[in-house]
């Protein structure tokens, strides 16, 4: 196993309040999806920044690479808060991205890096516009660019396509899923479409309210029993023709 992420009794206080507490999951190992899901508000971001190392908070969040333990800089984290305000180009900006923390010259390798992150991700086409003139979608495939081109082995994308079309939606998860599966990278991904958390994801970590409700297998989390506790709605799990679960919502829960 190469990369792998523990959370043991993790919280989160802002202030005086605690927004997050115990949160406590089994071993998450690299080449694996963990979605994190749960209501509005419920601390997933918070827990995200938590990990990444940016609050402070009670419980252990334990990271690890081939054996040895990792600081949070190990950590490639990807906002759900994609604004810009910056000149750069969207290939300076992915360039830049790859060579954060590092004082050393651009080499070949990391051009190479960037032109393979802007094909997988089709945006090529625009590698030369500027941050600031890009649509809503656009900004969240690069901000996933300037994310997966550090290489990372623990990678926490929060809401990554929440700004994407259908198509690009089904892409780029099928890309985080390969990627994962590939480089075994340790991913963990907040997520509220339940429909893409079956096809992305391995585990799912479900939180509601600052606690946790569970963190399971997909098939064993995602049940008519979560929707109605968690989501408050009425639904099933059937099968869409490739056989893929999918959740069919009938409506607000019926007393
Ligand atoms: N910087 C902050 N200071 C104080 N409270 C905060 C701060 N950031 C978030 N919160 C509070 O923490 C709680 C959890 O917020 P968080 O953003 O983690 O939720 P979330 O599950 O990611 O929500 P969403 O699905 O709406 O993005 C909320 O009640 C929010 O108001």
């Amino acid at each position: 196993m190469v990369a792998s992420l523990q959370l043991h009794q993790v919280g989160v206080r802002y202030g005086k309040q605690d927004v997050l507490s115990g949160i406590t999951t089994p071993l998450l190992k690299g080449g694996e999806v963990t979605a994190v899901i749960g209501p509005n508000a419920a601390g997933k971001s918070s827990l995200f920044r938590r990990i990444a190392g940016l609050l402070d908070g009670p419980g252990q969040v334990r990271l690890d690479y081939r054996g040895e333990a990792l600081g949070s800089e190990g950590v490639c984290y990807m906002p759900q808060d994609t604004s810009v305000n910056t000149v750069l180009t969207v290939y300076e900006s992915v360039l830049l991205a790859r060579k954060q923390g590092t004082d050393r010259r651009v080499r070949d390798d990391d051009l190479e890096a960037v032109d393979q992150l802007l094909s997988s991700l089709r945006i090529e086409a625009i590698a030369f516009k500027g941050l600031c003139e890009l649509s809503g979608g656009q900004r969240q495939l690069v901000s996933l660019a300037q994310t997966l081109v550090r290489d990372p082995k623990i990678l926490l994308l929060d809401e990554p396509t929440s700004a994407l079309d259908l198509n690009r939606q089904v892409e780029v998860l099928t890309l985080i899923r390969s990627l994962s599966r590939e480089r075994e990278i340790c991913v963990m991904i907040a997520i509220h479409d339940l429909n893409q958390v079956m096809r992305v994801a391995d585990r799912v970590l479900v939180i509601d309210a600052g606690t946790m409700v569970t963190c399971g297998p997909v098939s064993e989390v995602i049940t008519p029993g979560l929707l109605r506790q968690v989501y408050k709605v009425d639904g099933r799990i059937e099968r869409c023709s490739r056989l893929c679960p999918h959740v069919m919502i009938d409506g607000p829960v019926s007393h």
